[in-house]
């Protein structure tokens, strides 16, 4: 696991790719979720702040649960954006699909495609302790067009009202010392 970045809430994760891929690719269900930003079964929960994620029915191990939804760029693209954040939490989603390094821009919101939508997947809090979804990629065609897409399947039966969490692959010393005091990270 690459867990070198050094912001708050960013992110780098070798994504395993699940060999239910091909189901995945043909599935009209998630494409349209993915594609529309329809994911059924999740609201946003005021926590406090920060927002996080409930699921509002039961999901069950291997369920696909949304994507992680934002442009996706290269890593170097989105070490550039990282660069320029101050304290703010950072929603960029460093992963690699075979030999390339890219990244989910989930820091631009609202995104160009869903001006309306607070997507869910950027909203998910991190635990390494209790994760209960877990995040890998797979590619996707839409109009003819492939596209690599961040899926969060769930690990275990998730109930009503238990909030998601994935283990975002940061401890402390990924943030080179500025992470010291983030409390959340021990979770
Ligand atoms: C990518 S955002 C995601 C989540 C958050 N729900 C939000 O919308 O701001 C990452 C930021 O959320 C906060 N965060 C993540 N996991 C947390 C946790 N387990 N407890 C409290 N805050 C958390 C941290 O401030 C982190 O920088």
């Amino acid at each position: 696991m690459d867990d070198q970045l050094s912001k708050d809430g960013g992110h780098c994760q070798a994504l395993e790719a699940v060999n239910k891929t091909k189901q995945i690719e043909n599935d009209p269900f998630i494409l349209n979720c993915v594609a529309e930003q329809a994911w059924t079964g999740l609201a946003l929960k005021d926590f406090g702040p920060p927002k996080g994620v409930v699921a509002t029915r039961t999901f069950h191990p291997d369920d696909i649960v949304c994507d992680y939804h934002g442009q996706v760029i290269t890593a170097s693209e989105g070490r550039a954006i990282m660069q320029n954040l101050n304290d703010e939490a950072g929603y960029m989603f460093f992963f690699k699909s075979g030999q390339k390094s890219l990244c989910v821009d989930a820091q631009t919101f609202p995104c160009v495609c869903h001006p309306q939508i607070d997507t869910f997947g950027r909203r998910i809090k991190h635990s390494s302790k209790a994760a209960n979804v877990k995040p890998f990629c797979c590619t996707l065609t839409f109009d003819g067009q492939q596209k690599e897409v961040v899926l969060f399947k769930a690990l275990v039966k998730i109930p009503v009202d238990c909030e998601l969490k994935f283990d975002y692959g940061v401890n402390r010393k990924s943030f080179r010392g500025e992470g010291l005091d983030l409390e959340w990270l021990d979770e």
